[in-house]
């Protein structure tokens, strides 16, 4: 990490800290008063999306259905595997508030920085005690990306839009598969709403 002057704020950011089971003594140790920030979104199209990502670059992997399924006839989940696991919050928060309280912990929903970006950005700046200087007018929806890009300082080039990896078309999955996984995460859903005191809305 780059050394912080006065008035400046140090960024890192990887997605495997929230769910590292040391992570958080690790961080603590550097620092206690880290604010930590984490986007997530609804696990069972998380598990899809991170199931997309893996056959985008080993397109020989079993299917989803076969990796999801300890025993299909049952319909239990094979919580050994990563991508299952990662869905489930509340368990990875318990780690983490062993470490620091929840005023210093912002979840961010992956649905809204989607649907209303300068929202999202909002509380993000609020919880970094900045002034809101990112707002609605620095952001346009691009349609055929399905995302909103960002734009630039006055007088700067092109706006940014996510790139070719990112909002990749997830393949077909059966509806009993979804179904299942839905009633696999509420329980864990329902806790971690409780412990962020917010509704996200995967469950209604
Ligand atoms: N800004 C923003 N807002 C909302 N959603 C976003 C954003 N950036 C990335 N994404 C979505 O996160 C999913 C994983 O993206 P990445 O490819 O960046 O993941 S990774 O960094 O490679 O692990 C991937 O989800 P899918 O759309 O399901 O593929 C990205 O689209």
């Amino acid at each position: 990490m780059p050394r912080t002057l006065d008035g400046q704020i140090t960024m890192e950011k990887t997605p495997s800290y929230f769910v590292t089971k040391e992570a958080p003594a690790r961080i603590s140790a550097m620092s206690k008063d880290a604010k930590l920030i984490v986007v997530v979104r609804d696990p069972v199209t998380r598990v899809i999306s991170d199931y997309t990502q893996t056959l985008s670059k080993r397109p020989d992997i079993p299917t989803f259905e076969s990796l999801t399924f300890k025993n299909r006839t049952t319909g239990l989940i094979d919580i050994s595997w990563s991508a299952i696991q990662i869905g489930i919050y509340a368990k990875h928060l318990e780690n983490w508030l062993q470490y620091f309280p929840m005023s210093q912990i912002l979840f961010v929903s992956g649905e809204r920085l989607i649907t209303d970006p300068s929202g999202e950005l909002g509380r993000v700046q609020d919880f970094l005690v900045l002034k809101r200087i990112i707002t609605d007018k620095h952001f346009y929806f691009n349609k055929t990306k399905g995302f909103p890009c960002l734009k630039k300082a006055e007088g700067s080039s092109k706006p940014h839009c996510l790139g070719k990896t990112k909002g990749r078309t997830h393949p077909n999955i059966d509806p009993e598969v979804v179904q299942r996984l839905r009633e696999f995460y509420r329980p864990f859903n329902m806790k971690f709403y409780q412990m962020t005191g917010h509704d996200f809305g995967w469950d209604s």
